[in-house]
């Protein structure tokens, strides 16, 4: 487990550098190998370009703190991270992003992005040619995460790739281990940017 967390929090401070992680934003998870009941989050509000193995924290699949932390908790989005590994019972880490592309592409009035023809979808589990198309929904954002965690399960038809945007917020990324959750959320953070950079060009 050390070495899991000491992985994904360099993986985070890597994210930081990218810009995908102001001001304290962003949360990260991992469930344990050896008991998959067991989350392993970010704590709440820590400093992404200081985030070390420390600042962990571990939860049940309620979001329940599993030892006295004084003053300090799990993730404000926890919430989200259990509903994931329950509606995704093979997934084993989730990583979130507040990039600028994401935000843009969310602030367009739809409902998802469309993605099609580009090689990097090839990125997501799953996709063998570019020659297709795939839509990453968005989910309004909201500060009531039991009611945000509702909306993730009555709209699982809409999660076909594993990755959503909430609007005005940023995106989130799953797998069933780091380096898949790693590869889906720079996969889905790529294609927001070359399909945002490319219209703006065409327009
Ligand atoms: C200034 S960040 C606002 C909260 C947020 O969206 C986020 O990702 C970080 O919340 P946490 O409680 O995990 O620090
Ligand atoms: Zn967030």
């Amino acid at each position: 487990m050390e070495d899991l967390k000491s992985q994904l929090a360099q993986v985070i401070r890597g994210y930081h550098q990218k810009g995908w992680s102001p001001a304290t934003s962003t949360n990260y998870s991992f469930r344990l190998p050896t008991n998959s009941n067991v989350i392993v989050v970010s704590k709440s509000g820590i400093d992404k370009s200081l985030f070390s193995e420390n600042d962990f924290m571990e939860v049940d699949m309620q979001g329940n703190a599993l030892a006295a932390y004084e003053g300090i908790r799990p993730s404000a989005e926890t919430l989200i991270h259990c509903k994931l590994y329950q509606l995704f019972p093979e997934m084993m880490c989730i990583v979130h992003s507040h990039s600028v592309y994401s935000v843009l592409q969310s602030m367009k009035n739809q409902t998802s992005v469309e993605l099609s023809g580009y090689e990097v979808l090839k990125g997501f589990e799953g996709i063998k040619t570019h020659e297709t198309t795939v839509q990453v929904p968005i989910f309004d954002n909201t500060q009531d995460m039991p009611a945000f965690a509702n909306v993730l399960e009555e709209d699982k038809v809409r999660l076909t790739v594993p990755a959503f945007i909430m609007r005005q917020h940023g995106t989130y990324a799953w797998g069933k281990n780091l380096f898949e959750a790693k590869r889906h959320l720079e996969t889905a953070e790529y294609l927001f940017e070359v399909d945002w950079k490319f219209s703006e060009k065409s327009v």
